[in-house]
């Protein structure tokens, strides 16, 4: 983050980056930032520049730490859904350098849960949630990420939400279709909302509109912090105390 960098209070103006440079630079930086003041305009604006900077810094990731931060993040998850017996827990197909938690599926999961995928199946609309199981068909769906071919419409209990970014408050900042929220607001029984991401994705505030809804717990290879600590539904689903993963 721009914060992070120790900036010359008393450099020349001579000295300053052209103008063209202006748009490699973090939005604090280039004194670009008005999200905080411009209202629902500055913060779009804001996140349009934000998305691009985190997934590139993602896909920066070298593969072999990508493989060891993705072992942790598996490891964390089977601990905080600890008994997923008779529960649907939506995954996502990974994509842009999100964290890949099929080997996880693969050889956690199956102890009795149900795996489901999310499926775009309009624009502007919520999203579905497909039953999958790792073998079956995928087609290509929406922004080309593999959906099921078949597969049966459920209701997911859980819900893990590939972030682009999040803040201190457990808000996610996802790829701009307000995918997540929308669903997350139409589902009649609200899910456990776990947002999986790295620790590099950590930022100060996504400056949360109307529609942001925070998650119950964000994962990353180096935390797990609970935004819902008495979540009712937390307790029926025999969700781990997030302090212990
Ligand atoms: N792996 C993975 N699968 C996922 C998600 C995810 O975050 N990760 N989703 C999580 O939601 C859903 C797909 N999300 C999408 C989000 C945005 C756009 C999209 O068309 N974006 C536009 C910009 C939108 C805008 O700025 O208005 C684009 O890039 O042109 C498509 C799908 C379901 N599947
Ligand atoms: N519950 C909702 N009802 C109607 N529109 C919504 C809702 N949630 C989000 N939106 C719309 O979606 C737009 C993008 O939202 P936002 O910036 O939060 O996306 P995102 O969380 O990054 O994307 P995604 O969840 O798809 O990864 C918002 O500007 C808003 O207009």
């Amino acid at each position: 983050m721009g914060n992070d960098v120790d900036f010359p209070r008393d450099e020349p103006s001579e000295y300053s980056s052209p103008a063209c440079f202006l748009h490699e630079l973090d939005p604090d930086f280039a004194g670009t930032n008005n999200a905080g003041t411009d209202g629902a305009v500055g913060v779009i604006r804001w996140r349009k520049f934000e998305r691009p900077r985190l997934i590139e810094m993602r896909k920066a990731i070298a593969a072999d730490d990508r493989k060891s931060m993705d072992t942790v993040l598996a490891a964390k998850l089977s601990r905080l859904l600890s008994s997923p017996g008779g529960r649907v827990v939506s995954i996502y197909w990974p994509m842009k350098g999100e964290p890949n938690l099929i080997p996880w599926v693969k050889n956690s999961l199956p102890d009795g849960g149900t795996v489901a995928l999310p499926v775009v199946v309009s624009k502007g609309a919520p999203m579905e949630f497909r039953s999958w199981s790792p073998g079956e068909p995928l087609i290509r769906g929406v922004w080309n990420i593999p959906v099921p071919e078949s597969g049966v419409t459920v209701v997911p209990d859980v819900v893990i939400a590939p972030v682009v970014g999040f803040d201190k408050r457990g808000y996610r900042l996802g790829y701009g279709g307000g995918y997540f929220d929308r669903t997350l607001a139409a589902l009649a029984r609200k899910p456990y909302v776990i947002g999986i991401g790295y620790a590099q994705a950590e930022i100060e505030t996504i400056y949360p509109m109307e529609h942001d809804i925070p998650m119950d717990v964000i994962l990353t290879e180096k935390s797990c912090t609970a935004y819902a600590p008495s979540s009712r539904l937390a307790s029926t689903l025999d969700i781990a105390d997030s302090r212990s993963v």
